[in-house]
């Protein structure tokens, strides 16, 4: 089976990318795989940038092609808040359920036609041997007063989506794969990696 290497320590994410890309026939290694794998700072300003300087830093280290995910809720309500600062919203400690109640707090009084938002992901490929490509999906969404349900992981439980009726945290993980910000970018993703690894094969 063909391997690909995601460069993440998010369980959340690694479950995910492991579903989306059996479907493709590969396998999915993770950060979590690797002991002592670096931690890469997000040092950029965007989610494109922060995709791409952890894809390249684990690229440049591992000697293969990797793809990154960097990803966030966006809160038109909040001046896009808390974007590409999602995982530390609450503090350093990267705590979900704090993070998710301190966006119900900064909402607290906003009537519900205001609460609208998006989840992003940005995705990077890169490899040692060639230019990195980026691609992105996102998912409109409301933001309901009280989490709902317990699949997924971050700000699922918060994240309304009005076509299916549900939070994402009570949807399957099938149902989340078909619709999520994550399936939609690696959707876009696909019909790029087959001559990227093409590519990769010739280098
Ligand atoms: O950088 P890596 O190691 O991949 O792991 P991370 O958790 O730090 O990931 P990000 O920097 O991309 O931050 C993304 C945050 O946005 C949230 N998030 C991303 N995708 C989500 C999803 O599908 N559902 C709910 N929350 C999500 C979640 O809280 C993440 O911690
Ligand atoms: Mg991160």
């Amino acid at each position: 089976m063909k391997t690909v290497l995601i460069a993440t320590k998010n369980k959340g994410k690694a479950k995910e990318f492991e579903s989306l890309f059996a479907s493709k026939g590969y396998e999915v290694l993770t950060l979590l795989d690797i002991p002592n794998a670096p931690d890469v700072e997000e040092t950029g300003s965007s989610f494109e940038e922060n995709a791409v300087i952890k894809a390249e830093a684990i690229a440049r280290q591992a000697g293969h092609f990797v793809v990154a995910d960097d990803s966030g809720l966006i809160v038109d309500a909040l001046d896009g808040r808390p974007g590409i600062f999602s995982a530390r919203y609450a503090g350093e400690d990267k705590n979900d359920q704090a993070n998710l109640e301190k966006v119900l707090e900064e909402l607290r009084g906003v009537p519900e036609g205001e609460r609208t938002a998006r989840f992003y992901c940005s995705l990077a490929l890169a490899s040692p041997n060639q230019e990195t490509i980026t691609v992105a999906g996102s998912v409109e969404g409301l933001i309901i007063n009280e989490p709902r349900g317990d699949s997924g992981f971050g700000y699922d439980p918060i994240f309304f989506v009005k076509d299916l009726g549900k939070t994402m945290a009570e949807l399957s993980s099938q149902e989340k794969n078909k619709i999520s910000h994550r399936a939609h970018a690696l959707k876009e993703l696909e019909s790029l990696l087959d001559s990227f690894l093409e590519r990769e094969r010739l280098s």
